[in-house]
Order: C-alpha cells, then sequence, then structure tokens
C-alpha cells in the first residue's frame, strides 16, 4: 500500500479520508520538521504532507538525490518553504492548495485593516487594563475606511478578494500595482510602480508569494513613500517585509500603523512591535477556520489521489 507521511496532525476529518486511501503515519508534533526528519520522510514514504515551517530546501534534496518520495502536496497554498527546482530535480512533483484559502485570509485582512485603522487592539487593551474612563466624543479618534484608498501589492487570488471587500463592502477606492494590468470586475486603478501605489494609499495590502523574489519587496524606500497616516497590511509572508524597517517607520512616525498575521522570523515577534500601540499581532491566523483547514487538508488528499492514479494532480505547482 502507498505509505503517505503527514507532518502535523490535520483535522479528523482530512486524516480519515487520507487514511482510506494510504497507509497513512501522522506526526503528532506540530513543530516544524527537522533536517533528520524531512531526509526520513523522503527516504521512507511515496507521499508526504508537509506545510508551511517544513524547509524542504536544496540541501535536503542534495542529501536525499534518489528519494522513495515521489510528491509533496502541501497543505497550504504558499509553497515558498520548498524548493520547487530541486524537488522537480529529484524526480519530486510538488502541489498545493490554492482557492481554498482565499476568502479566510481576505477576511483576515479585513480584520487587520480595521483593528489597524480604528485602532481596535488599543481599545481592547485600555478596557482590559482597567483604565477606560467612559465614553467622550474625542477619545481613539481612528481612520474611517469608506471613501479612503487601499493599495493591493499582489492582485491575485488573495488580494482580488480583498479589493472586492474593499469596494463592495466598505466603498473603498482600489488601486494595485502588478507587472501586467489585470482583468477584473470591480473598478481599480493600476499603477506602474510600487513607490507610486505607496506614496498614494491609505492602506497598503502586501498579498504577494513569498521566496526570493519578493524578500523585502517593502522596504526602508517603500515605507518612506507611504503617507504619514497610512496603515501596512501583512498577510503574506513575513520577510516580504523588512522588519527592521517597519518597526523603524513606526516608531518615527513614517507611517500611521500596521496589521501583521505574519512575521520575518516567525514565531519571533520582536519585543518592539509588541510595545508599539499602533500594530495588530496575530499569530498567523489567516486560513484559522475548521472548514477551511479540512478544505486544504480535502484537497491535499486530492492531490495525491490523483497523483497515485497516475494523473497530474490538480494543483500542481
Ligand atoms: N496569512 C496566511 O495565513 C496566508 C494564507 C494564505 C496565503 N498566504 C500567502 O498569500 C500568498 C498569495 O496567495 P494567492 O493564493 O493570492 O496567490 P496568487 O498566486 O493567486 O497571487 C499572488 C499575486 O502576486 C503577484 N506578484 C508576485 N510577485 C509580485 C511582485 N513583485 N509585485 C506585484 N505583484 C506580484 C502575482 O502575479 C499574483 O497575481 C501565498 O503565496 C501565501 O504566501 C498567507
Ligand atoms: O500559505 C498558506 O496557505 C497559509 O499561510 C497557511 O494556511
Amino acid at each position: 500500500m502507498t505509505k503517505v507521511y503527514m507532518s502535523r496532525p490535520l483535522p479528523e476529518r482530512v486524516q480519515a479520508a487520507a487514511a482510506e486511501l494510504f497507509d497513512l503515519t501522522v506526526r503528532p508534533q506540530t513543530s516544524p520538521l527537522s533536517v533528520e526528519e524531512m531526509r526520513t520522510a523522503l527516504r521512507e514514504y511515496d507521499g508526504v504532507v508537509p506545510t508551511l515551517g517544513d524547509m524542504f530546501s536544496a540541501e535536503i534534496f542534495a542529501a536525499e538525490p534518489s528519494p522513495r518520495c515521489q510528491v509533496l502536496a502541501n497543505f497550504g497554498v504558499g509553497y515558498n518553504h520548498i524548493d520547487v527546482d530541486a524537488a522537480s530535480a529529484a524526480g519530486v512533483v510538488v502541489s498545493n492548495t490554492p482557492g481554498a484559502v482565499t476568502d479566510a485570509t481576505a477576511d483576515t485582512a479585513m480584520t487587520l485593516m480595521l483593528m489597524s485603522a480604528r485602532r481596535a487592539g488599543e481599545g481592547e487593551r485600555l478596557v482590559r487594563a482597567g483604565a477606560w474612563e467612559g465614553w467622550h466624543p474625542t477619545q481613539l479618534l481612528g481612520m474611517h475606511l469608506g471613501g479612503k484608498t487601499v493599495g493591493i501589492v499582489g492582485m491575485g487570488r488573495i488580494g482580488q478578494a480583498i479589493a472586492r471587500r474593499c469596494h463592495f463592502g466598505f466603498g473603498m477606492n482600489v488601486a494595485y500595482h502588478s507587472r501586467s494590468p489585470k482583468t477584473l470586475d470591480f473598478p481599480a486603478q493600476r499603477k506602474d510602480s510600487l513607490q507610486s501605489l505607496a506614496a498614494s494609499v491609505d492602506v497598503l495590502v502586501i498579498a504577494v508569494p513569498g521566496g526570493d523574489a519578493t524578500h523585502h519587496l517593502i522596504n526602508a524606500q517603500v515605507l518612506s513613500a507611504m503617507q504619514a497616516h497610512a496603515h501596512l497590511i501583512n498577510i503574506a509572508r513575513g520577510n516580504v517585509v523588512e522588519e527592521a524597517a517597519l518597526i523603524e517607520a513606526l516608531s518615527t512616525g513614517q507611517i500611521g500603523g500596521a496589521g501583521l498575521d505574519v512575521y520575518e522570523f516567525e514565531p519571533t515577534v520582536p519585543d518592539a512591535l509588541k510595545a508599539m500601540e499602533n500594530v495588530v499581532l496575530l499569530p498567523h491566523i489567516g486560513t484559522a477556520a475548521l472548514e477551511v483547514r479540512e478544505d486544504m487538508g480535502m484537497m491535499s488528499v486530492a492531490n495525491l489521489k490523483a497523483f497515485f492514479a497516475g494523473e497530474s494532480p490538480p494543483n500542481k505547482v
């Protein structure tokens, strides 16, 4: 029977579906795989279900050049933790879970946007500290989103879902920067550079994939182009934003605030960020809803099933 290894426990429904089809081993820990665990997974299993944090780098494939494993069915849309070229050179196909994550992650972006613009975290801390002295007309005044402009960096599935929510739900104007124009079913202004997008919006949202090509895409230069009242929202990958430059921009008042779901050195969150009132910090919960995690898992299982039936996985990357 085909041997499959899951690097973390997934929702019960997903494990049950995988166990019906394969000889399934579920690793009980929730931490990223160690180098030794990744090598063993490649050596001893036909298929592996890894997830973010399991760093299947070129070095791992170099150490296991002829693996038994033929497919990495990643749990998650982002696969920047897998060196796809090295996997391919070792004969390993990689798949991911696009679409299943889109709406939930866009909702998380809206949560961050509203919390940051309307100072919700700051207000919650005030209440919890017992320091709230009652309503008054000029307390905790934030930025109203209606009529403001959101700038999307990465107008893909999640970027478009965020833009739709902003336009149809909140009456915001939408701008974006992309290498080529997009055909969209809502009005949006395309900016020809990241700098001009950053300079012209009230909220800048990052929704690009992670990886070498987008590492520190949002650096000191981009942050200094932003307006002093503007907010930065990152639901993509932590190292797309140069965290040290963000801390500087937030602490000097170069930008108004930030909402983050992801961090450059996850799960480490710098003390400087934790100490600031004008930043909202979430623990990478973009897709954290049971039905979403079930959909992602069922997609990984469907990719494995197709692969071992001799077909191309529907979500091969
Ligand atoms: N926070 C979370 O829990 C969470 C959840 C899901 C996805 N994500 C992240 O979001 C990413 C995007 O997911 P998606 O499904 O929307 O992917 P996608 O491929 O549909 O969209 C990404 C878009 O970014 C564009 N892009 C790439 N490089 C760019 C650049 N330098 N400048 C401007 N645009 C650029 C691409 O052309 C594409 O349109 C994932 O790769 C993942 O890392 C995070
Ligand atoms: O890439 C993804 O899908 C998320 O970051 C994990 O849910």
